[in-house]
C-alpha cells in the first residue's frame, strides 16, 4: 500500500514512496498514483498509429499547470490536453502499482493472443513525474507492453518497451535516446536540426494543433520532403473523432 506519510530525516533506506520538494525539511511523500483518465482506443499518433491501446493519462505536468489562466506564462503553451484532476473516465488515485495496473487491465478489451500483446500508453500530463519501476513492473505482470509519451525532461525507469520523446523549446532534454522522437512543429527554439543526431529509431514531425494547424501541417510536410530522415505524424484520432 502507498500511504501518505511524513518522515523525519534521516529517512529509511528502503522506502518505495518518492520524495517531493527540494528542502529535506519539506520532503513530503506522494500518496498515490494520480490519474486523470484510463481509456481504450487506438494510438492516434506516431509510429504505432492505429494500434489498439489503453491510455493511462497521469495528472500534472512540470511545464504547465494545466489551467488556462496560466497558459500564457507556461513553458509549454500549446498543449491540447486536459490533465488536471482525477475526474476523467477510469481516473482516480491508485494506492499501489498493483491497483493501477489492475485498472489498466480492466480497460483492455482485446482478447489474449500471442500476436496482440496488450499495449498501454502512459501519458499525461507528464507521466515521468509519477511512473516508476514498480508501476512498470506491475503493468508487465498484467501482461502489458508498456509505452510512454514524455516531454523528455525526466529520466525514465527501466523496462519501458516504447519511449516516445516530444521535446519542448526552453527545456533541458534529459532523455536523449529512445524509440521515437516526435517533435511538435514548428517550435521556435526547438528546430528539428537540434535533435537530428540523437539516438532514436524514428524521427517524426507532428504539426502543432491550434489556430495555425493547416499552415503548420503544410510546413511539416515541406520539411519532411526536404529532410527525409523525418516522417510526418498526424494526430489521426482527431480526424476520425475518437478519444
Ligand atoms: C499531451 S502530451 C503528454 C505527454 C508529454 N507531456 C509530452 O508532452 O510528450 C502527448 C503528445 O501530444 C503532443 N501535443 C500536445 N499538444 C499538441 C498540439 N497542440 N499539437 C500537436 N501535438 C501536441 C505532445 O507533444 C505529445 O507528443
Ligand atoms: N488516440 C489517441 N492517441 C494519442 N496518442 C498520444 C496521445 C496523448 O494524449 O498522449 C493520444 C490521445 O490522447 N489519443
Ligand atoms: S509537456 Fe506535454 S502535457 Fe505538459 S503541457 Fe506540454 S504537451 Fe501538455
Ligand atoms: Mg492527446
Amino acid at each position: 500500500m502507498r500511504q501518505l506519510r511524513l518522515l523525519p530525516a534521516p529517512y529509511p533506506r528502503i522506502c518505495r514512496a518518492r520524495h517531493v520538494g527540494s528542502s529535506p525539511r519539506r520532503r513530503i511523500l506522494r500518496s498515490a498514483y494520480r490519474v486523470k483518465e484510463i481509456f481504450y482506443t487506438l494510438q492516434g499518433e506516431g509510429t504505432h498509429a492505429g494500434r489498439p491501446a489503453v491510455f493511462c493519462r497521469f495528472t500534472s505536468c512540470n511545464l504547465w499547470t494545466g489551467r488556462e489562466k496560466d497558459r500564457h506564462r507556461a513553458i509549454c503553451q500549446f498543449c491540447d490536453t486536459d490533465f488536471v484532476g482525477t475526474d476523467g473516465p477510469g481516473g482516480g488515485r491508485f494506492q499501489s502499482a498493483q491497483d493501477l495496473a489492475a485498472a489498466v487491465a480492466k480497460a483492455w478489451a482485446g482478447a489474449a493472443h500471442p500476436r496482440s500483446r496488450p499495449y498501454v500508453v502512459c501519458t499525461g500530463g507528464e507521466p515521468l513525474l509519477q511512473l516508476d519501476a514498480a508501476a512498470v513492473e506491475a503493468l508487465h505482470e498484467q501482461g502489458f507492453e508498456v509505452a510512454i509519451e514524455t516531454n523528455g525532461t525526466r529520466p525514465a525507469p527501466a523496462g519501458i518497451e516504447w519511449i516516445c520523446v516530444s521535446p519542448k523549446a526552453g527545456t533541458n532534454l534529459v532523455l536523449r535516446m529512445g524509440n521515437e522522437l516526435k517533435l511538435v512543429y514548428p517550435q521556435h527554439g526547438a528546430e528539428p536540426e537540434r535533435f537530428a543526431d540523437l539516438d532514436f529509431g524514428h524521427f517524426l514531425l507532428q504539426p502543432m494543433d491550434g489556430p495555425d494547424q493547416a499552415a503548420n501541417t503544410r510546413a511539416a510536410i515541406d520539411y519532411c520532403l526536404a529532410h527525409p530522415q523525418w516522417s510526418l505524424s498526424l494526430q489521426t484520432h482527431k480526424y476520425i473523432g475518437i478519444a
